[in-house]
């Protein structure tokens, strides 16, 4: 029996903007107590955000439309099978897990350009693409606000990572997910319990919606054998929040990125996560308040378009790195 993991709640409506920076800063921070207590206290870069300002009845309808979409016969769905990763992923195409994807992004753009959405077709499901496109504009606006939150809780200015260059609004990717619900036959504890199999985030931030069916965990600590999995509920209405790769990178460390996972619990589970990545030209390096002399950069400056073309190459089955 897995525990179940009490996440911290941010409340995005609250007006005072430096008090919410402060409660994320607390509830985002690594700290590695060794002394007095020999006791480590591992934060886990993951929280609910609620009050986000996304309207029910839209995030209703997105959830309507992905199961519209998903129930479509396999040969409508195969026309827009992805290239690169914008498009369909039949089951078991992301690592072998059995769920399907359907991902997309802005059609704005170089991104929209050079990543042409593919889209199913107005005459089977009319309103499928507006609601969309409605979605990602809500939550990447959610995206931005949290982002500059994040920005004063690292004592930064709120606008920093757009003059950065590294928030762009047509860089975000919303991934539609049904997984199935099977139970593999397989021999091995991981495969056979895992609807998602074991990851971290690639980018900055990710924004998960959920059906309210359970799955979702989390490991605190990678390097502990065996791992331990704690679960994570669905709060209705609300997102769960958590930091990706290259924010760990960025702070150091000090914000983490932390591996998990969905497991398969014999029914079907729908859920939306929307991935805020940097621009693909940004260059992620560990900010100068993120280091010092004692503590100096663990990670090498990265380009953010390098970095998720060696990160898909390891989980996708045939990624061309095009659309
Ligand atoms: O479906 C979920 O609850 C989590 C999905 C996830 O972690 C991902 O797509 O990166
Ligand atoms: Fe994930």
């Amino acid at each position: 029996m897995s525990t179940v993991l009490q996440l911290s709640i941010i409340d995005l409506s609250l007006p005072e903007k430096l008090s919410t920076s402060r409660l994320i800063r607390r509830v985002l921070f690594f700290f590695f107590f060794l002394y007095p207590t020999q006791t480590a206290y591992l934060n886990h870069g993951f929280f609910y955000l609620t009050n986000h300002g996304v309207p029910e009845e839209l995030m209703k309808r997105v959830f309507e439309e992905s199961k519209n979409l998903f129930s479509l016969p396999l040969d409508e769905k195969i026309v827009m099978v992805r290239r690169g990763f914008r498009g369909y992923s039949p089951l078991y195409d992301e690592k072998g897990d059995p769920k399907e994807l359907f991902t997309f992004g802005s059609s704005e753009g170089v991104l929209g350009q050079h990543y042409p959405n593919k889209w199913p077709s107005e005459d089977l499901l009319p309103l499928w693409r507006p609601t969309m496109e409605r979605y990602y504009k809500s939550v990447v606006d959610v995206g931005k606000k949290l982002l500059g939150l994040v920005a004063l809780a690292l004592d930064l200015e709120e606008n920093f990572f757009e003059r950065l260059g590294a928030f762009n609004d047509q860089a975000a990717v919303v991934r539609l997910l049904r997984y199935s619900g099977e139970l593999s036959s397989s021999e091995d504890e991981e495969e056979k319990t895992c609807g998602a199999s074991a990851h971290s985030d690639f980018g900055i931030l990710t924004l998960l919606a959920t059906d309210g069916v359970p799955g979702l965990q989390v490991c605190r600590d990678k390097d502990k054998e065996p791992n331990v999995w704690e679960d994570v509920p669905g709060i209705k209405g609300a997102f769960v929040v958590n930091i990706g790769d290259l924010m760990e990178r960025w702070t150091n460390g000090l914000f983490r990125s932390t591996m998990h996972r969905v497991l398969s619990v014999g029914k079907e589970r729908y859920s939306v996560a929307v991935f805020l990545d940097p621009d693909p030209n940004c260059v992620v390096e560990c900010l100068e308040s993120c280091c010092s002399e004692t503590s100096p950069p663990r990670f090498p400056p990265v380009r953010t378009s390098d970095y998720f073309h060696e990160r898909f190459s390891q989980s996708l089955i045939s990624y061309s790195g095009s659309a």
